[in-house]
């Protein structure tokens, strides 16, 4: 599959007089992860529930893997691996027997069906606790059978509502490991989560929704850039004429002097330092400390939204 894996165009969903989802033109290229932000009920399960074909749109329309969901739903959901915020109860069954379940679901044939079942819990190294019941697993093991359930079938695309919703640190990092791994292996992934440090780590682009409407998208990179400069801060015992020489070079946006701290205003950072402590040595000023500070994914939704995300710790 090439060119883009997920299209929508003016993709809008009203419940009686409330636009849930507005307007929405949302570009996935292949083999990207993209990640949809946005406050609670901004509108992120509606999206993922239109491209599932779980919900029929009310305007618009959407494309996934070439295919429009309204048209061609039966067809398009074989190529998509939707892994919802809660899953069903099934703690009486071990992992492999919840696989399997789900393999006759897709329709998969027996004798491919216990060749693949192995194939994905190896995949998310879910082998060594397969026949253990789904009631002993961990937070982390259960998400992990989850998305193994989401790839048995071999989907183009794979959709997620929240992977890593109520996981531990080390759990969270693991789930994102497979997702890195199945986009190298030319996977695309669409995901929607509240955590702002799992939109940077795993994102290749995030979209920000806010009542139903795009806010904005761009590489979390991009994004930052948007909301502001990048700050290294110096503590010196000559602040002001560290301050002087520094104002007015090119590369430097603005000085602030506050107390011995000299903060510097620039457009990247790691960068820039060397280059602020050259000016000190020129200008023989001793510098105590140096350190930068960037915009973190957290201020460009603030900025964007005016909410703190939910998911912030
Ligand atoms: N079946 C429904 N009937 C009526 N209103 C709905 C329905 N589903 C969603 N909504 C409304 O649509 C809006 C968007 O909800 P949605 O669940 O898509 O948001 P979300 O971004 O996924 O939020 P959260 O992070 O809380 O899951 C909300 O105002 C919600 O109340």
């Amino acid at each position: 599959m090439t060119g883009e894996a997920i299209t929508t165009t003016g993709l809008g969903r009203v419940f009686g007089d409330r636009h849930a989802v507005r307007d929405l033109d949302l570009r996935v290229p292949t083999g990207q992860v993209m990640g949809l932000l946005g406050p609670n009920g901004a509108g992120k399960t509606t999206t993922i529930r239109m491209l599932t074909t779980l919900l029929a749109p009310t305007s618009g329309s959407a494309r996934v893997a070439g295919l429009d969901v309204r048209r061609y739903p039966a067809r398009a959901r074989r190529h998509i691996g939707y892994v919802p915020q809660e899953k069903g109860v099934r703690h009486l069954l071990t992992g492999r027997e919840s696989a399997e379940i789900e393999a006759d679901l897709h329709h998969i044939p027996r004798r491919e069906r216990d060749r693949r079942v192995t194939e994905v819990l190896d995949l998310l190294g879910l082998l060594p606790d397969a026949d253990r019941l789904v009631s002993e697993y961990s937070g982390g093991l259960q998400r992990r059978l989850d998305l193994a359930c989401g790839l048995l079938h071999r989907p183009d695309v794979l959709i997620l509502d929240e992977p890593t919703l109520g996981l531990d640190v080390p759990s969270r990092r693991q789930v994102w490991d497979h997702v890195r791994q199945l986009r190298d292996g030319g996977g695309t992934v669409l995901l929607a989560t509240n955590y702002l440090d799992e939109a940077d780590a795993l994102c290749d682009r995030v979209t920000i929704l806010d009542r139903g409407r795009e806010v904005v998208t761009g590489t979390p990179a991009e994004l930052k850039r948007k909301v502001g400069a990048d700050v290294v801060v110096v503590r010196t015992r000559q602040p002001d004429r560290l301050g002087r020489a520094l104002a007015g070079l090119p590369w430097v946006r603005q000085v602030k002097v506050v107390d011995a701290d000299v903060s510097v205003f620039v457009a990247d950072a790691p960068s820039a330092l060397p280059a602020v402590m050259a000016e000190a040595r020129r200008h023989d000023v001793a510098v105590l400390r140096a350190t930068y500070e960037r915009p973190t994914l957290d201020d460009v939704f603030v900025h964007f939204t005016g909410h703190v995300a939910a998911g912030a710790q």
